[in-house]
């Protein structure tokens, strides 16, 4: 078996009296897509902040290529190939499309806030922006403002500059999140194309796209993981069935 990517163990996240992340483990493995369901408030959010570097653990250790990653601050697990997408804060709304993209690009190549704002003179960056989005089917929208774009373009959009940071490994809290049909089946077309460059974590309540795309499926519940295994495995593991899925394998 290949070594993971991204290795987890013994998670634990308290909010007061709450255990939002109950000793959780989990692998992704290089070239797969692991998805991460459970009803409303099951902690996949408070789970993935914490991957992100966003929320700090009570206990439990995050390794990345096999390296822990405990001690690094968001910024650095991004230089490290991790990122996240669908965040409220990705997108800058008053820049091109472009820009979007190339701004992300340069924080790649490690430049600073400061110099950032030349990023639509440069032709190394433009070019780079422009091939990005003409491979998400965005080409036509390069020179549009971020605010005037529609909820899927955004979603294709928020991908694309995730993907600047060039990640090993991609956390995706609900890409599909107020899709339309066909605008859901161009995101799940995409992330299938995606992963044998990048793995992904995927938080979804889209149970038609979890089982499409993933590899492996992990349900957590009350914060703890009840069970980790293949889209067959999760539909007939009858605590599964219980707690989460219901006799017709519909999402809560
Ligand atoms: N900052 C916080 N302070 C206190 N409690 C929190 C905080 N963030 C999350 N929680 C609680 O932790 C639990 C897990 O929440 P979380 O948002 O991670 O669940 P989720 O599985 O992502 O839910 P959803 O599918 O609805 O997005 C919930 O009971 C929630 O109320």
């Amino acid at each position: 078996m290949n070594a993971p990517i991204l290795a987890v163990r013994g998670l634990v996240k308290h909010f007061g009296g709450l255990i939002a992340t109950d000793s959780v483990d989990l692998d992704v493995l290089p070239g797969q897509i692991h998805a991460l369901i459970g009803p409303n408030g099951a902690g996949k959010t408070t789970l993935i902040a914490q991957l992100a570097g966003e929320l700090r653990p009570n206990g439990g250790s995050i390794a990345l290529d096999g390296r822990t990653i405990d001690a690094l601050p968001a910024a650095a697990r991004v230089a490290r190939g991790l990122a996240r997408t669908f965040q409220i804060t990705c997108l800058l709304p008053d820049c091109s499309v472009r820009d979007n993209v190339a701004i992300a690009v340069q924080i790649r190549q490690g430049h600073s806030f400061r110099f950032l704002r030349n990023a639509h003179r440069d032709e190394g960056l433009r070019g780079e922006a422009e091939t990005r989005l003409a491979a998400a089917g965005l080409a036509g929208r390069a020179d549009e403002i971020v605010a005037n774009l529609s909820h899927g373009e955004r979603k294709q959009l928020e991908l694309v500059v995730a993907l600047a940071t060039r990640p090993r490994i991609l956390l995706l809290d609900e890409p599909m999140a107020g899709l339309g049909h066909a605008e859901s089946q161009q995101m799940i077309k995409t992330l299938r194309a995606l992963k044998k460059d990048v793995a992904m974590l995927l938080v979804e309540h889209d149970m038609e796209a979890v089982f499409q795309l993933a590899d492996r499926i992990s349900v957590l519940v009350y914060g703890r993981v009840i069970a980790s295994g293949t889209a067959d495995e999760i539909r007939r593991d009858p605590e599964v069935r219980k707690a989460y899925l219901g006799d017709g394998d519909e999402a809560c």
